[in-house]
């Protein structure tokens, strides 16, 4: 059950194949090897109307010369696409439908986060990641934008022309981080210089996870009637458990911790959207990137409802 959502409950898979935010190659075939694994039919067997009609082809904005700006790296290309993602999450939105978006690098969320808010205007977002991806044009140090979503979304740091459309649509107070463990210096200025609400994995080890969702959307969500958009980043995860990724980080959320947030989100009644970031297929061996695949799709089964009993 989610409140926001028409029925027939409908799921609509926003396919993401894109890497320009970060410099590996491989995590545009994410969404791609989501899809081969099953999830489609996986959420039909929960009883959801899934909506696929093929992943995004952002090809007609690809070709054009892109130098960078200042030191951020494919800077137009980013900002095209993620205009696109934020059209397409923003349309299903406002049909009722949940918006379910496969990355592709973190930077797509700049698009997810920006379609949810034009459609559920009041909504927050539960933010789970090992990084913070708070960087200004100011402060990032390897101008991989999938490091700066979020800056850009508050509207902090220097504007750039290029990523005119984005509107500073999110409010410090809507956002709440889970899983935290690798920020920048400048990073953590920022978030405590705008309050910004974020739970470590300090704080997991300290209140488990079941405590620490419970405060989080305390936080963002005191009386549980704000739409949620769930964005999880699979470096969250520990890299034993989800080692295909770009960015990993270890002393992350075990299987059971990842999972549990979803299943708890679910419970809300509340979810909007839905990003699963930063699956990279290319990266480590056969076995680990099955597993990889494997539980991004179970992350994506639990926040969508299905239950251990
Ligand atoms: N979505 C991610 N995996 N982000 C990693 C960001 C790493 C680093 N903080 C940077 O800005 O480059
Ligand atoms: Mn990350
Ligand atoms: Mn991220």
């Amino acid at each position: 059950m989610s409140r926001f959502l028409s029925s027939p409950m409908t799921a609509s898979i926003v396919g993401c194949p894109f890497s320009g935010g970060q410099p590996r190659v491989g995590v545009d075939q994410g969404p791609i090897r989501l899809v081969e694994a099953g999830l489609i039919q996986q959420l039909t067997g929960l009883g959801w109307k899934v909506k696929f009609d093929g992943h995004h082809q952002f090809e007609d904005i690809n070709a054009t010369a892109d130098p960078p700006i200042g030191i951020l790296k494919n800077p137009r290309l980013v900002a095209r696409v993620t205009e696109a993602v934020a059209k397409a999450v923003g349309a299903h939105a406002k049909k009722g439908e949940l918006p379910v978006t496969l990355g592709g690098d973190h930077s797509l969320a700049m698009g997810t986060i920006s379609g949810t808010l034009d459609a559920h205007p009041d909504a927050c977002v539960i933010w789970i990641d090992a990084h913070a991806d708070i960087n200004t044009v100011e402060t990032t140090e390897s101008g991989n934008i999938h490091g700066m979503p979020v800056s850009f979304l508050l509207g902090l740091g220097s504007t750039i022309p290029e990523f005119g459309w984005v509107k500073p649509v999110l409010k410090p107070e809507r956002i709440v981080y889970i899983g935290l463990r690798d920020v920048d210096a400048g990073e953590k200025r920022i978030l405590k210089e705008n309050n910004i609400k974020a739970f470590s994995m300090h704080d997991v080890d300290r209140y488990g996870i079941g405590k620490v969702v419970e405060m989080a959307l305390d936080h963002v969500n005191p009386t549980r009637d704000r739409p949620i958009h769930l964005s999880f980043d699979v470096d969250a995860l520990d890299p034993s458990v989800a080692p295909s990724t770009g960015t990993p980080v270890r002393g992350g959320l075990t299987f059971r911790e990842g999972h549990y947030i979803c299943e708890a989100i679910w419970e809300t009644g509340l979810l909007v959207a839905l990003d699963l970031m930063e699956v990279n297929p290319s990266l480590a061996d056969v076995a680990s990137v099955k597993q990889t695949v494997a539980i991004g799709c179970s992350l994506v089964r639990s926040a969508l409802g299905e239950t251990l009993l």
